[in-house]
């Protein structure tokens, strides 16, 4: 089986005045259509594990491959790319752009990677906000919208390029639960009928239960891990 992304001894300190080790010796592999929790308590490294894992952040020990590709010889023009094509990204809090309308904010993305053109950008982020049940707001900026329904969007926007993997920070954490369970089972759709692999921290333990796979972080380690694949 081919791995989407594969971290090997993965570390990062930071250098403060005294060092902090945010995440330490994490070996994992990840693969298409797998649905995996983050948990651990407050502190753990959950965070700062989705951050190496998206290339957002480097590690200071370790490997990351990204498709078979280690990420660490990239430049960051290399890595921008890398993530643009493969990883779409889901916040606790949605950062869209409050100018921009939703199916803009869906548009910014595929911008970047420059591959359609502007009629079917706009026909695209049409259609991806209309499966997440947003067809009604295309037009509106994210003030205009609840909580629930930024989130969609922020969803919408993750898959703008169809990326294969989906890295979400407490997707539900700032949602009430009816639409925590919205955007959870939107997530889930995402691994089951659209292939997606998603990886999401949670501090929900019931969530994480409905999940296929959890690793469980304590002091920047893994300490627990259940539901891997055979293979992976
Ligand atoms: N820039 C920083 N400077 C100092 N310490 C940091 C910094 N960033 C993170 N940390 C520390 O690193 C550890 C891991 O942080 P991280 O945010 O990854 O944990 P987390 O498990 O996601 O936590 P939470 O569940 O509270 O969001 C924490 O102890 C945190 O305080």
């Amino acid at each position: 089986m081919t791995s989407l992304i594969e971290t090997t001894d993965l570390t990062r300190i930071l250098h403060e005045a005294v060092p902090v080790t945010l995440v330490r010796n994490i070996t994992i592999s990840i693969g298409e259509r797998e649905f995996v929790a983050v948990t651990g308590p407050s502190g753990s490294g959950k965070s700062s594990l989705l951050y190496l894992l998206g290339l957002l952040d480097r590690p200071t020990a370790g490997t990351i491959k990204v498709r078979g590709r280690d990420a660490e010889p990239m430049s960051e023009k290399e890595r921008a790319a890398t993530r643009l094509a493969n990883i779409g990204f889901v916040f606790q809090f949605h950062f869209l752009l409050p100018e921009f309308t939703a199916r803009e904010n869906v548009e910014i993305p595929m911008r970047k990677l420059a591959r359609l053109t502007r009629a079917e950008m706009r026909e695209r982020a049409t259609t991806l906000l209309s499966s997440l049940g947003l067809e009604e707001h295309l037009h509106k900026r994210p003030d205009q919208l609840s909580g629930g329904q930024r989130q969609r969007v922020a969803v919408a926007r993750a898959l703008a390029n169809d990326p294969p993997l989906i890295l979400a920070d407490e997707p539900t954490g700032s949602l009430d639960s009816k639409s925590s369970e919205q955007v959870f089972a939107i997530l889930e759709a995402l691994v089951n009928e659209r292939g997606k692999t998603v990886v999401a921290v949670t501090h929900d333990l019931e969530m994480a239960a409905r999940m296929h796979r959890r690793i469980h972080l304590v002091d920047g380690r893994i300490s627990e891990e259940e539901g891997a694949k055979p293979g992976f």
